[in-house]
Formats: C-alpha cells, structure tokens, sequence
C-alpha cells in the first residue's frame, strides 16, 4: 500500500516539540512503540460545563487503542478532541496539552484542515457522499490538492486496502449510497485512507452494522494497524478485547456540587485490563457489574 511522503512534512510552520516522545508504551507483544499521541491533563469543556477531566494517556505507533466505558463518560469527547473536531462545536474547549508527534495540535500555527487530513475520522453512521464510488474516494485528495499521478490507481489501493475493491470494482461510477451500510463504512474508510493520513480515530464504526459487516470491519481494522495508527471508541467491550492492543477505561464520576465528569480510570495492555485490571470500577464494568 501507499505509504506517506516523508517529505510531505509541512503540517505547521516549523516550530520545536514541546513535549518529549520519552513515553514509550508497550502492548501484549512486549515490544516498546513511541507514543504518537501524547495527552497531558487533558480536560474538555462545553461552555461552562467540564465534561472530560484530567486525562493523561499516550496513544503509540501502528497499534489499536479503544476507548471504553458507560454511556456520557466522555469517550467521544476525548476522540474528537485528537484531531480538533471539538473546534466544531460552538463553546468546547480543550485544556492540557495534546501532542502529535511532541507538537501541540492546539498551537495556534496548526491549520487544522491539514491536521484532519493526517489524523482522519470515521463516524458512528457511514456518511458517504451522494455521489459515485470512484467520487467518493478522489474527493479528498482533489480538494487536499494532493500530487496525484494516477487517481484511478489511487482509488483502486483505497478501495482494496479497505477491502472492498473485489466488490464494487464492476460499478465505480455507481451511487455510494446503493451499497450495504457494512459496504458503506469500507467506503468510508478507504476514503479516509485516501488522502493518506497517518493516524485514523473511529467512532463506534460498528455500531450501525450487522454481526457480518462488524466482523469485516473488525478484520480490516487489525490489517490497517500494521501501516495505520487507529484509536477506536466503542461500546462493545469484546470488540475492544478482539482488536485492540490498549484498552483506555473511562468513567464518569459526580463531584460535591452534583456534577458529573468523565474520568480516565485505568489505561493498559488489552489482555492485562481485561484478565486482571487494576482497579475495581475497571473489574465492575467489565464483567457487566456496571454501567
Ligand atoms: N456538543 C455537546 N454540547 C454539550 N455537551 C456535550 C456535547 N457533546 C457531549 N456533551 C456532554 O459531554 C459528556 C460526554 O459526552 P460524550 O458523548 O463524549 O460521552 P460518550 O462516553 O462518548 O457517550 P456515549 O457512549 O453515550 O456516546 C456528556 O455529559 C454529554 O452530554
């Protein structure tokens, strides 16, 4: 598959890292990958309201971190926050620090479009364009001005590193729309991948699909991992446990005043989160005691 330009570096103007990428992490393989996301006590506010609080984790290179826990604990929250989809919501904002790469995502020289380019997003619904396959894929690199030598070579290795060239290769200039919702959301990620972004968050992309469409989508994500940094949100805790490398279990806790806030509780290894975690709300949720 196509890998980035390594020349194709300019996402800011050149500014120095601020935060080290000392932190590395190590997963069930035993192996140490440098943090390609790093969170410094992070919170996440809408208006006046701390929905996310205090948050330090490190998200690594070429694994699957998911984000679990009970409904409103913030997990969406702390993924949008990781390539500024936040910015989109009138009065969120975030404090802390988030690293890519030990450059602020936050400093004011990011062009966040450059950086929803190299950090994508796949949403809970599949939301592909009314327009044809082919379009749908060629779409970000034309409007990313992407150098592109050959566009139908570039929507064919798409289209099959989300494993779903076999299946629409007949019909490129058909509707997106007329395809299943399964086929739909490989849609979506080949056209994220189209515009060769570096890390891809997913926000519950098999909440919509049947156990089939999930089970392919789950299949492609594992291959993904070997070229892609993937950060998912999920609710189904046995998907985590199937894909994943590191679990991040969050929760949501009420202070004095009545109110509640999402909290990370426990980030580790997936297999030793879910065999022997370390704290018991993590133990709760887990074996269904909770949430
Ligand atoms: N756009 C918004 N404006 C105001 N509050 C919001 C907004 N989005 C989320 N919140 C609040 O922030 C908190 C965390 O929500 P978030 O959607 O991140 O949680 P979640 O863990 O992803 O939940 P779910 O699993 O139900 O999707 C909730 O209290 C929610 O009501």
């Amino acid at each position: 598959m196509t890998t980035p330009d390594p020349k194709d570096a300019a996402m800011t103007h050149p500014a120095p890292p601020l935060i080290t990428t000392a932190v590395r992490l190590s997963a069930d393989d035993g192996v140490a990958h440098e943090p390609v996301l790093t969170l410094k006590d992070i919170s996440v506010f809408y208006g006046d309201y701390e929905a996310v609080r205090g948050v330090d984790m490190a998200m690594a290179g070429n694994q699957i971190t998911a984000l679990i826990g009970p409904s409103g604990c913030g997990k969406s929250t702390v993924l949008r926050s990781l390539n500024r989809m936040n910015d989109l919501i009138p009065g969120a904002r975030v404090a802390g620090t988030i690293a890519y790469h030990g450059q602020s995502l936050y400093a004011r020289e990011v062009d966040p479009i450059e950086l929803r380019r190299r950090i994508g997003m796949v949403f809970q619904k599949p939301n592909p364009f009314p327009k044809s396959i082919y379009d749908n894929i060629a779409y970000g690199p034309r409007v990313t001005g992407m150098k592109v030598t050959n566009m139908n070579d570039l929507v064919e290795q798409a289209l099959r590193d989300a494993a779903l060239w076999d299946e629409v290769k007949d019909k490129l200039k058909q509707s997106a729309l007329a395809l299943s919702g399964g086929q739909q959301q490989r849609l979506c990620i080949a056209r994220t991948i189209a515009v060769r972004p570096e890390v891809i968050l997913m926000d519950e992309p098999c909440s919509a699909l049947d156990p089939i469409a999930t089970g392919k989508i789950e299949d492609l994500m594992i291959n993904l991992a070997a070229d892609y940094t993937i950060v998912i949100v999920t609710h189904n805790m046995q998907q985590a446990a199937r894909v994943s490398h590191r679990t991040a279990f969050f929760t949501a806790e009420v202070d004095e005043a009545g109110v509640r806030h999402g909290r990370l509780v426990e980030y580790e290894a997936t297999n030793k989160l879910f065999t022997n975690p370390n704290h018991k709300q993590t133990e709760d949720y887990i074996t269904g005691r909770f949430g």
